[in-house]
C-alpha cells in the first residue's frame, strides 16, 4: 500500500512555482497575483482562504484578501467582482464557496472574467474543461490527477467510481477521469444519493474517489482489493479533547481500507493540500497568459 502523500507533493509543487516566480523577478516581470473573496465569517471557510493566503506568500506571489460581511448583498458582491475583473493588477481571483443564502451562487460565477477564473468555475471554462480545451481545471480535480500522475497510478481501462455529484468535485471529476490522455481513459461511473445499490457498484472500482462529506461512509468491506482510493471528504468533528475543538476526517475508514488499497490519500495531508497547491499552478498559468496577451 502506498500513501499519496499530498502534503509532501504539494510542497514539491509550491517549490517548483517558487522558482518560476524567482525567474519571472529577476526578468524584471510583474509577479503572479491572487485575489479571494470571502463573505461571512464561517470557521472551515476562514481557515482555507487564510492557507491559500499564506500559500501565496510561500512561493512569491502577491495576494489580496477581500473580507465582506454575512450582510453583503448579492449586488454589492457583484460589484466588486467587477472592480477585480478590471483590476488589471489581479491575474486571477476566487469567490470562497459557500456563499450566503441571500447570494445566487450562480449569477456571481457567471460574473466572473473567465480568463481570472483560476477556480475554473465559470461555465465558459467548464466547458472547454469537457472539450479538452486549454483552460483553467477546478483545483481539486486538478489536484487529483496530479496526484495520480506524480505517483505513476494507471488509469486507462481502469473502472472509476466516483461518488457525489457536486459542481466543484464530483461532476468535473467524471469528466476528467474518462477524458482522452492519462491520467484519464477510465471508465468512469458517477454516483449519488439516487444511486441504486451503490455498494455493489462500489465493490467493482479499480479507482474510487469518494467526495461525499460523511464521516466513515467508505469502509473496508465496500471496496475491491488493491483499489486505489481517493478520499475528497473533509469534515470537522466536535471534539473538546483537541486544542482546536475539533478534529478533521474524511469519508474512508482510513485505518482499515488502507489495509486493502494499493494507493489511498489520507485526511488531512491528501486532497486538500493538493487544492491549495493547484490553485497557486492556475494563478501562475493566468498571469501567464496575461502576459502573453499584451
Ligand atoms: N471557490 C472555492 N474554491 C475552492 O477551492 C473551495 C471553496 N470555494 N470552498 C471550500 C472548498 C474546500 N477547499 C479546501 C481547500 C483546502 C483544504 C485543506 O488544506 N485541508 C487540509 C486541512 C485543513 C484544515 O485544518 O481544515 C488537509 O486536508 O490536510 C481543504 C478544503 C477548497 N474549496
Amino acid at each position: 500500500m502506498t500513501i499519496l502523500d499530498g502534503k509532501k507533493v504539494s510542497n514539491q509543487i509550491k517549490e517548483e512555482i517558487a522558482v518560476e516566480v524567482a525567474k519571472m523577478r529577476e526578468r524584471g516581470e510583474k509577479v503572479p497575483h491572487l485575489a479571494a473573496v470571502i463573505v461571512g465569517n464561517d470557521g472551515a471557510s476562514l481557515t482555507y482562504v487564510g492557507s491559500k493566503v499564506k500559500s501565496c506568500e510561500k512561493v512569491g506571489f502577491e495576494s489580496t484578501l477581500v473580507q465582506l460581511p454575512s450582510t453583503t448583498s448579492e449586488q454589492e458582491l457583484l460589484n466588486k467582482i467587477e472592480e477585480l475583473n478590471k483590476d488589471e493588477n489581479i491575474d486571477g481571483f476566487i469567490v470562497q464557496l459557500p456563499l450566503p443564502d441571500q447570494i445566487d451562487t450562480q449569477r456571481v460565477l457567471l460574473a466572473v472574467d473567465p480568463d481570472k477564473d483560476v477556480d475554473g468555475f465559470h461555465p465558459t471554462n467548464f466547458g472547454k474543461m469537457a472539450l479538452d480545451m486549454s483552460t483553467f481545471i477546478p483545483a481539486t480535480p486538478f489536484g487529483i490527477l496530479e496526484l495520480l500522475e506524480r505517483y505513476n497510478v494507471e488509469t486507462k481501462g481502469k473502472h472509476t467510481v466516483v461518488i457525489g455529484r457536486s459542481h466543484i468535485v464530483g461532476r468535473p471529476m467524471s469528466i476528467l477521469m474518462g477524458r482522452k490522455g492519462w491520467p484519464g481513459n477510465s471508465t468512469v461511473t458517477l454516483t449519488h444519493s439516487h444511486t441504486k445499490n451503490i455498494t455493489q457498484i462500489i465493490s467493482q472500482a479499480d479507482i474510487v474517489i469518494s467526495a461525499l462529506g460523511v464521516p466513515n461512509f467508505l469502509k473496508a468491506e465496500m471496496v475491491k482489493d488493491d483499489a486505489v482510493v481517493i478520499d475528497v471528504g473533509i469534515t470537522r468533528v466536535p471534539d473538546d479533547t483537541k486544542a482546536k475543538g475539533y478534529y478533521i476526517t474524511g469519508d474512508v475508514d482510513f485505518e482499515n481500507v488502507s489495509k486493502k488499497a494499493s494507493f489511498i490519500t489520507p485526511v488531512p495531508g491528501g486532497v486538500g493540500p493538493m487544492t491549495i497547491a493547484m490553485l497557486l499552478k492556475n494563478t501562475l498559468l493566468a498571469r501567464e497568459r496575461h502576459r502573453s496577451k499584451k
